[in-house]
């Protein structure tokens, strides 16, 4: 496969909201290209970020190696913008999106980036409530520093769960600390008073079948 490539911008004031299901960054950047890798010929744009997370921190990721879950796993959602017009109509197709998959391991240090992020979800703690990240963000400080990776073509995980994703998962894991996790634990999936915490929102990994799974070590 060829090299992966990506370019983002610098965002300040991105929105970031609760989905009932957990926090979403809403971060369309039309400056910013992922391409090369398995993603063919075609450029792929940041749509939006968010994670999955456990309720222990034994659990959490989407994605498994070799049986081994980790605390959680930050999603870089793109959609192809060479071939389709909108992230809705490239959702219909089997490479319409690319996800960048980052595994969290957890560790002592804070991780600066995912600080951004905790320190706005006391503002949104119920389902619907959204606000303005003030925070400068730079998507290339979610990725490990080493790049190697995991790549086959799934699915989103999340209802329609559509077989859409070109999906690209980083063998190496970013550290958060148990905290900033606890802090993700306390979204409500509920926008009223009654509190229900998001306490974990990963789908289990599904069977491989005959897909063809590949490997990239960047
Ligand atoms: N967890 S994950 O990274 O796999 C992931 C990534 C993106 C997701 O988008 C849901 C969605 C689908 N659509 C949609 C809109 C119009 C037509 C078809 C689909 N809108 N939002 C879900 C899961
Ligand atoms: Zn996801």
């Amino acid at each position: 496969m060829k090299k992966l490539t990506f370019a983002y911008e610098s965002q300040s004031d991105l929105r970031i909201l609760n989905t009932g299901h957990g926090w979403k960054v809403e971060a369309p950047q039309s400056g910013s290209r992922l391409e090369g890798g398995p993603l063919g010929e075609d450029i792929y744009q940041l749509e939006q970020f968010h994670c999955h997370w456990g309720e222990t921190s034994a659990e959490g990721s989407e994605h498994t190696v070799d049986g081994r879950a980790y605390a959680g796993e930050l999603h870089l959602v793109h959609w192809n913008t060479t071939k389709y017009q909108s992230f809705a109509e490239a959702a219909q197709h089997p490479d319409g999106l690319a996800v960048l998959g980052v595994f969290f391991d957890v560790g002592n240090e804070s991780n600066d980036e995912i600080e951004k992020i905790v320190s706005t979800l006391s503002e949104i703690k119920f389902k619907g409530q959204f606000t303005d990240i003030p925070d400068v963000i730079d998507p290339t400080t979610f990725l490990p520093s080493g790049l190697g990776y995991w790549t086959y073509l799934g699915s989103l995980t999340t209802p329609p769960c559509n077989e859409c994703v070109i999906w690209i998962v980083y063998k190496e894991p970013i550290t958060v600390t148990e905290e900033q996790l606890v802090q993700f634990r306390c979204l409500s999936a509920c926008s009223g008073e009654a509190e229900e915490f998001i306490v974990k929102n990963y789908r289990p990994p599904q069977p491989l079948g005959n897909r063809a799974l590949r490997e990239c070590n960047a």
